[in-house]
């Protein structure tokens, strides 16, 4: 696969990275109790979340956070459990991509939603530095929702990181 010479950083609409991704759960995903493993959900969470944002930023991306992830109802073995991501909001190199889980019985059709998760990536460079990211069209009511609510939670990650960042330079002083 090679790169293009240069990225366009032209805006882009919501659904120019949506991702639908279903995956059958095997007996190689259970954990000791026959119910799907939470790491195996998070793992895909993360794969869906990441092919959405490398869609949008069209370069290699990595992880910088996922935030709180209540698991709804569990997943059981043999269902197809499909992982729908959305980029929510972009900021300068990074990206907030909503990811939605559904199981669903195969044989019967019922689908039941079964968590969702946000995560943030961080496009990189060729020398692994973040860089720029093309702006977001939002076209939906719904778009423009999860847009607003991804802008308060970024508030509120920014405020927790400085709140870190504070709380380290103190210790730091405090035992130097
Ligand atoms: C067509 C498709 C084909 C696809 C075909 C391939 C298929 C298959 C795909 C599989 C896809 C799997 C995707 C998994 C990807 C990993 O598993 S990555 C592994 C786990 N993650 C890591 O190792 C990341 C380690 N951390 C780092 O490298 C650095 O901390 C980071 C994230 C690059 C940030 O570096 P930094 O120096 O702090 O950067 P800084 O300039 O301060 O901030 C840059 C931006 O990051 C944000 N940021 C930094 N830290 C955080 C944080 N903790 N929380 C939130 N935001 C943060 C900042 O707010 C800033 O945002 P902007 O204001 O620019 O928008």
């Amino acid at each position: 696969m090679s790169a293009p010479e240069k990225r366009s950083l032209d805006p882009k609409p919501v659904s120019a990275s949506h991702v639908v991704m279903p995956q059958r759960m095997l007996p190689s995903d259970a954990n000791p109790a026959g119910n799907v493993h939470g790491g195996v959900i998070l793992k895909y969470i993360d794969t869906a979340g990441g092919i959405c944002a490398i869609r949008h930023a069209r370069s290699a991306v990595v992880t910088a956070s996922i935030d709180r992830m209540d698991f709804l109802k569990p997943a059981y073995i043999g269902e197809v459990v499909t992982f729908m991501a959305s980029v929510n909001l972009v900021g300068a190199t990074s990206m907030e991509v909503g990811v939605r889980v559904e199981c669903e019985n195969p044989i019967t059709g019922e689908t039941r939603h079964a968590g969702s998760a946000y995560l943030t990536y961080v496009a990189l460079d060729a020398e692994r530095r973040p860089q720029a990211v093309p702006p977001l069209i939002l076209e939906s009511d719904a778009d423009r929702r999860r847009n607003r609510e991804a802008a308060a939670r970024r508030e509120a990650r920014l405020q927790e990181r400085r709140r870190e960042r504070d709380s380290q330079l103190q210790h730091q002083s405090e035992n130097s």
